[in-house]
């Protein structure tokens, strides 16, 4: 274990995730979730070395509970490991054009995060509890600010300018910003490794297939384009959100079907994507187990996350000029070999040829190349984005 130690906090609108990395290696030492905040069943799960354990945290507990349990009582019984942590990471999601890069938090970037949660409601103000709470439990740690939004920056005007009037961008900010960048990021570098050319030399596409999901276009090493928006709305279809629609649906609902607005937000948000088109789950292993079973709902679901998916990605050829991958990543990129295998099917005029062994052998966290030998690669590379965060972290708190 090296001495580079670093709590990585990712507070989500109603959960935490943490882990306890070793920022040189990439070892989680500690990793867990605290779930349901708000609710009477929160609870928190942790692994330490391997070893699972999970508690109740209480009715109605949230953020600062969470952060306390873990530092009261799972750091408190690993005196050694607490001793060493060297810094508290945050994944911030919205950074909005402030933040290029990952920043040491002091009150100007608390400030900053404040400005920008008008735009990332569900999870700016979370965010900003989980820092105030872990400022409280570590008041002599340094606490870093890691930007899902950073990694974007690059994009040029004509990929983030909404054509909508030019003067909301000017005095609002309202253009694209993209989300899961640090996730980009990472795994952009490890394609690159594993295609054996140098970062500034490889374009590639990477699919960032989780509960969220966007698709970044990248070129030697930077995000050309992306498909979130604004918000973590935008692009493609999600666990639970719409992606893509057309914006006068909004006012359909609203003006011909009596919907509020508020309501027409969390329809769009919470009760779309895999879920809403399947009448089942927003989870892709209930939505593939329904395909195999010929639930119509599933099938349905799966087809439009497939294609939607595919014509993203084949878009993004456009910016790329040369495409050398094709990256898929998160728990479904990771681990549906059937999705995989759908959207390159889809791609057929990009040469990929899938192999199937291949295919079925990189999922649990096995990275590979799963095309045959000929024609375009796409790869499987699993993401670590607290890795990421305990990388920069550290990189911040040396400088
Ligand atoms: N073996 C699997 N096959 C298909 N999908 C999977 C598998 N394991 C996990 N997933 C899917 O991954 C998604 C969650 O991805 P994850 O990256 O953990 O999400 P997030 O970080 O956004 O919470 C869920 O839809 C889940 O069903
Ligand atoms: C930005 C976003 O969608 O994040 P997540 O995938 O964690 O929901
Ligand atoms: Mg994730």
């Amino acid at each position: 274990m090296s001495n580079k130690l670093v709590l990585v906090l990712n507070c989500g609108s109603s959960s935490l995730k943490f882990a306890v990395i070793d920022a040189q290696t990439g070892d989680d030492k500690i990793s867990g979730l605290a779930e349901c905040f708000g609710l009477e069943n929160s609870r928190i799960k942790w692994k330490i070395d391997g070893e699972k354990h999970e508690a109740a945290l209480g009715a109605f507990t949230a953020h600062r509970e969470a952060v306390e349990y873990i530092v009261n009582k799972i750091l408190a019984e690993q005196p050694e490991l607490a001793a060493k942590i060297q810094a508290v990471g945050h994944r911030i999601v919205h950074g909005g054009e402030k933040f290029t890069r990952s920043m040491i938090i002091d009150e100007s970037v608390i400030k900053g995060i404040e400005d920008c949660a008008s735009l990332a409601p569900l999870h700016n103000p979370a965010h900003l509890i989980g820092i105030r709470a872990a400022i409280a439990s570590f008041p002599k740690l340094p606490q870093v600010a890691v930007f899902d939004t950073a990694f974007h920056q690059s994009m040029p005007d004509h990929a983030y300018i909404y054509a909508l009037p030019y003067k909301l961008y000017r005095e609002h900010g309202i253009r694209r910003y993209g989300m899961h960048g640090t996730s980009h990021l990472f795994v952009s570098r490890e394609a690159a490794k594993m295609l054996h050319k140098p970062i500034e030399d490889t374009n590639v596409i990477c699919a960032h297939l989780g509960n969220g999901a966007s698709v970044t276009a990248i070129k030697g090493g930077k995000s050309v384009d992306t498909s979130m928006g604004l918000t973590p709305l935008e692009g493609l279809v999600m666990g639970t959100r719409c992606g893509d629609i057309d914006p006068s649906i909004i006012y359909h609902l609203v003006h011909q079907l009596g919907y509020t607005l508020e309501e027409v937000n969390n329809l769009m948000n919470k009760q779309s994507g895999l879920l809403g088109i399947s009448e089942l789950t927003n989870d892709c292993r209930g939505i593939e187990e329904g395909y195999a079973d010929g639930h119509k709902g599933a099938t349905l679901a799966l087809e439009i996350f497939c294609y939607r998916l595919a014509k993203y990605i084949a878009s993004y050829t456009v910016p790329l000029g040369r495409l050398d991958a094709v990256v898929f990543t998160g728990g479904i990129g990771e681990n549906s070999d059937l999705i995989r295998e759908k959207v390159l099917n889809m791609l057929e005029i990009f040469n990929f040829h899938i192999d199937s062994e291949r295919n079925k052998a990189a999922r649990f966290g096995k990275k590979g190349i799963i095309t045959q030998d000929k024609g375009t690669i796409a790869m499987v590379i699993p993401t670590n984005e607290e890795w990421v965060i305990a990388e920069d972290s550290i990189k911040l708190i040396n400088q």
